[in-house]
């Protein structure tokens, strides 16, 4: 048996065609969504992500604005530039790029963004809107991963409804709000968060019908723990330098064996990655929809 691939590259761009048509839409009620990122820092792997963001603005038509403060950035700045962006009128919904360096209090920065304006889901009243599983008006946006794994298994029809759910990792944007997530009314499935203190971590994954993989180790999750047919997902990525090429390269959670075990497996990279973009693209737009009906 070799797992149906969970594409998130093309998923991703099915999705962002579709908001395509929204977005014309909203310019056509005079509405125009701008999605600002805040970058602190250097990290490689963080100006990746928000260099995508921007460019997925660009092929959906949302306006972008981007605001890059340097490593050495006190927290008064970035306090400063919080303040900023939610006063700005063109500004509909920004995100802080995470992980901050090392000195800023990442709770402490997310709880002063404007939760109307929080396009990541992850201001405290968004993460309890979560927990309360508040629909309808007062629908707030998802964490993007999380509901970017959630969208991911839904279109390639896979059942969740009463399934066992193993979350390896426990992390703010991934691991906490996706236990959240799938245990919603609607979703209804049994959850088990692990994390680095869980004993025998291989007999829990073992018992799974869909596997989560976010702890960035690499290949950690073993063909011989996932039970055959599992739908398993790899988020965790770690970027590895080779000293002698000079290039780096990409490493994800799951071991590659794993494919000839498991019955759906999303790639790292292009699986749950575009998934993420695409999810934060798709919490601007609606956050655009509800200001028109507000
Ligand atoms: N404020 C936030 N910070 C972080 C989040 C988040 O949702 N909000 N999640 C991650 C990083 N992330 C988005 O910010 C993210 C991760 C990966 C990808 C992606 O498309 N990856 C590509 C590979 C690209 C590469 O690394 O070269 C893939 O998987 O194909 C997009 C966004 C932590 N921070």
């Amino acid at each position: 048996m070799t797992a149906i691939t969970l594409d998130g590259v093309k998923t991703a761009s099915d999705i962002k065609a579709e908001l395509r048509d929204r977005i014309v839409a909203l310019r056509a009620h005079g509405v125009v969504p701008g999605l600002a990122t805040l970058l602190v820092g250097n990290d490689p792997g963080s100006k990746t992500y928000v260099a995508g963001k921007h460019s997925d603005c660009a092929e959906v038509g949302i306006e972008s604005i981007r605001i890059d403060l340097p490593g050495s950035a006190t927290s008064a700045d970035v306090r400063a530039a919080i303040k900023d962006l939610n006063n700005s009128r063109e500004v509909t919904g920004y995100i802080i790029q995470l992980p901050l360096p090392v000195g800023h209090n990442e709770n402490a920065m997310l709880e002063l963004i404007d939760p109307s304006k929080d396009a990541d889901g992850l201001h405290p009243t968004n993460l309890g809107r979560l927990v309360l599983g508040i629909e309808g008006e007062l629908r707030s946006p998802l964490p993007c991963t999380p509901a970017g794994i959630v969208e991911l298994l839904r279109r390639y029809d896979v059942p969740i409804v009463g399934k066992k759910v193993v979350v390896v990792g426990r992390g703010l944007t991934v691991g906490r709000p996706l236990g959240l997530l799938f245990t919603r009314k609607g979703l209804d499935a049994t959850v088990t968060l692990t994390h680095s203190r869980t004993v025998d971590l291989a007999g829990e994954v073992r018992r799974a019908d869909i596997v989560v993989a976010a702890v960035g180790v690499p290949h950690l999750i073993q063909a011989d723990w996932i039970k055959p047919g599992a739908a398993v997902l790899d988020v965790g990525i770690t970027r590895v330098h080779n000293e002698v090429t000079g290039k780096g390269r990409l490493t994800g959670d799951v071991h590659p064996d794993v494919a000839a075990v498991a019955g759906h497996l999303s790639p790292n990279p292009r699986g749950v990655g575009p998934m993420t973009r695409a999810m934060l693209v798709s919490n601007v737009v609606k956050a655009a929809e509800q200001s028109l009906l507000a």
